[in-house]
């Protein structure tokens, strides 16, 4: 192997420049090198999806809501700040719980930054449409791009303007005409490009006096969990929530509940962890995996038993993936469970033989393009990866060091660090894009190396 074009070629996951973030700098960051098997026990910060699920609803529950072990990330700080702009009060506790007072009235005259979130860009629209007045949303560059057309339409169909500029707008940046309350009804949109268009309006549905009857009608409908989860998390405060029918869901009218709800650990950010154990070798444990969830992150491990590794789920909740010295490619189809592709498509760039993603086109319209990112850091890294209409190929080859770029991906850098750790000299740009979902993603990856002393020094 040759050791491509890492900055550094002493691979050791150390800082290089200016720090930014606890540990990083704008440099990039030298992916650590395993050099032996790992025995590493990772506790995974709480999941994105619940956790600014769980928020917005508590923002108009009926009573106060504490959420216990939440996320606190870019994302979930960005879904604070909406809430908090929207009336409500939220406040953190010294142990990391996070107390929501729901808004009396939802206000108008916000501004929100939607940052690169697509749970604030999409779920937060529609509860700006219950305000008493205008709400502008907008968010980083790349938000601008990201598709936003089911929400628009769904708001549209319940009979809310949407504008920019005084003019229909159907991306980011725009303003919310909210006129302080929604009749709802029947509404049809079209989700294929995004399940959270769906969680979006439902999210609000309790609070609409008719409730809602949603329907998709499209080809294709992608992260069905999620859309699981909506209503799950819908019917834990006490909301008559239901799949009615193959794309076709109903909402009642109702109050939101208060209370307290545990958040658990986020699943798809255990894989990159869990991932390691194969990349490297030996065992990773993530504790408290809940025992049955909506989060396709449960997957992993069917799918990374597939690909080689020993996988146990303890009774005490601890999940073990042993790597078992290999790494094998496979043909998957990841429509319910696309968050997880640049995870699998790290260890199917180590792999033994080649790798077929299908199910996932709409990543492209995720942080990045993420079907292209794939496929140009894997061909950067000396693999071999194309796209097809609805994924990427992958084949096995004999990968090099290489500087990854990140797009703002978060699981573009871990992506990279996966490759790292069987890679010599890959070094990963803006690594601190990671806090997007994951607070000290670097510090978390280090830590497990150093468990079992398997970092390079
Ligand atoms: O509702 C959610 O919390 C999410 C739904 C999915 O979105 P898409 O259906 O747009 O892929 C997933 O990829 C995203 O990370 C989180
Ligand atoms: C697609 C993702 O995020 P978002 O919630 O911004 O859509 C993701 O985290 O993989």
């Amino acid at each position: 192997m040759s050791s491509g074009a890492a900055a550094d070629p002493a691979v050791d996951g150390s800082p290089g420049g200016p720090t930014t973030l606890a540990g990083v700098t704008d440099q990039p960051w030298n992916a650590p090198l395993a050099h032996r098997p790992l025995d590493a026990t990772v506790a995974v910060p709480g999941s994105k999806s619940l956790t600014n699920r769980y928020l917005l609803l508590a923002a108009v529950a009926s009573g106060p809501t504490r959420l216990v072990a939440p996320l606190h990330s870019r994302d979930s700080a960005l879904m604070i700040d909406a809430l908090r702009a929207l009336g409500a009060g939220v406040e953190v506790t010294a142990d990391g719980d996070v107390d929501v007072t729901p808004a009396t009235t939802v206000r108008g005259g916000a501004s929100i930054d939607c940052g690169l979130a697509g749970t604030v860009m999409r779920f937060v629209p529609p509860l700006a449409a219950l305000a008493d007045g205008d709400v502008h949303l907008d968010g980083d560059e790349r938000a601008r791009e990201r598709p936003m057309d089911g929400v628009v339409d769904g708001l549209r169909g319940l009979g809310v303007d949407v504008t920019h500029d005084g003019a229909p707008a159907r991306t980011l940046p725009f303003t919310v005409h909210g006129t302080g309350g929604l009749e709802g009804g029947d509404v049809t949109i079209d989700a294929s490009v995004s399940s959270q268009f769906v969680s979006a309006l439902l999210l609000v549905a309790p609070r609409l006096r008719r409730g809602l009857d949603l329907r998709h009608v499209g080809e294709r409908l992608p992260s069905k969990p999620h859309i699981d989860m909506t209503l799950e998390v819908l019917r834990g405060r006490g909301v008559d929530a239901r799949e009615v029918g193959e794309g076709h869901w109903r909402v009642e009218p109702g109050e939101i509940a208060g209370g307290e709800v545990v958040v658990e650990p986020d699943l798809s950010n255990a894989g990159p962890f869990l991932a390691a154990a194969l990349a490297a070798g030996g065992t990773v444990r993530v504790p408290h995996w809940p025992a049955s969830t909506t989060q396709p992150g449960d997957d992993l491990r069917e799918i990374l038993t597939r690909m080689g590794a020993d996988v146990a789920l303890a009774e005490d909740g601890t999940l073990s993936v042993t790597g078992t010295g290999t790494v094998h490619g496979l043909d998957l189809d990841l429509t319910r469970a696309g968050e997880l592709a640049p995870t699998i498509a790290a260890l199917a760039a180590i792999a033994d033989s080649p790798t077929r993603l299908r199910g996932i086109g709409h990543l492209r319209g995720h942080e990045t393009d993420r079907l292209a990112a794939l496929v140009t850091e894997i061909t950067r890294l000396g693999g071999i990866a194309r796209e097809t209409d609805d994924g990427v190929e992958i084949e096995p080859a004999t990968l090099h060091g290489a500087v990854v770029e990140t797009y703002h991906d978060h699981r573009m850098a871990t992506f990279g660090a996966i490759v790292g750790l069987a890679v010599p000299g890959v070094a990963i740009v803006d690594v601190a894009t990671t806090a997007k979902t994951l607070p000290d993603f670097p510090g978390l990856w280090r830590d497990m190396l150093e468990q079992t002393g398997a970092a390079a020094g």
